[in-house]
């Protein structure tokens, strides 16, 4: 199985990877784009079940980790900068872990080393495949974003879109997720980012990780919950592209 996956920017540019968060497509990385395609060839990559990506049961977040590899070889991708909010930046932690040569450079965004206890995930799980996407949904908004925020319904609409197996597939990915104590092996130079309203995975994830990975920094933005680089794109994106910059210069 390949996920569904699109590059954009340069083709002779270094390579950025782009991961969703859960309940998202390769879409939510769109605020970025712009900037990000001026100096890199972007992949954004779709997870099992979402986008255009299918269905896959049974998920691990090694698993998951693994198909983004498979992409890399596909391309003949050596080193890459990876990017990733949530899910997907535990998709990243666990790439750098287990294929340390091919990230180059590493940035987490609004996402954790252990995704609270197993069993709310298992019940998320279950609800999705017993009622389908909607109840996730109509509780989206308050998670994802603050108060007011404008732009919510094309990330509400890409989550309903997801397909319920998937979804569930990628929640018990979280479920049995743990990175803690492994933080201390990522080499990859890594950027933190957290949003300072997120209930999801509060900036005191966002502490733990840049505590734990060497020579880690921590963003802690304002006015942004779990979707940051939607809320503002403005402050994500410039530490996104700056923290690329710095370690990983162009060839
Ligand atoms: O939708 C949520 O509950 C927030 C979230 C946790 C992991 C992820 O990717 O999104």
């Amino acid at each position: 199985m390949t996920l569904h996956h699109r590059f954009d920017g340069p083709s002779d540019a270094p390579v950025v990877v782009l991961g969703p968060s859960l309940g998202t497509t390769l879409d939510l990385w769109e605020p970025q784009l712009p900037s990000l395609t001026r100096h890199w060839r972007v992949l954004r990559y779709d997870l099992p079940g979402h986008g255009g990506s299918p269905t896959v049961t049974g998920l691990t977040m090694e698993d998951l980790a693994g198909m983004v590899l498979a992409l890399l070889d596909l391309h003949r991708l050596d080193v890459v900068g990876y990017a990733g909010v949530s899910l997907g930046g535990a998709v990243g932690t666990t790439l750098a872990l287990t294929a340390p040569g091919h990230v180059g450079s590493l940035v987490l965004c609004c996402t954790s080393a252990r995704f609270g206890p197993p069993e709310p995930w298992h019940e998320r799980a279950a609800l999705v495949r017993r009622e389908g996407m909607e109840p996730v949904a109509r509780a989206a908004e308050a998670r994802w974003f603050t108060p007011g925020f404008a732009g919510a319904a094309p990330y509400l609409a890409m989550l309903r879109g997801a397909d319920p197996e998937g979804y569930a597939a990628c929640c018990e990915a979280l479920a049995g997720f743990d990175a803690r104590d492994r933080l201390g092996l990522v080499e990859a130079p890594t950027l933190v980012i957290a949003g300072a309203e997120d209930l999801a995975t509060p900036p005191d994830h966002g502490r733990a990780l840049a505590g734990g990975i060497p020579g880690a920094e921590l963003l802690v933005v304002s006015e942004a919950a779990h979707l940051a680089n939607a809320e503002r794109p403005d402050v994500v994106t410039a530490a996104v592209a700056g923290h690329l910059a710095s370690p990983w210069k162009t060839p």
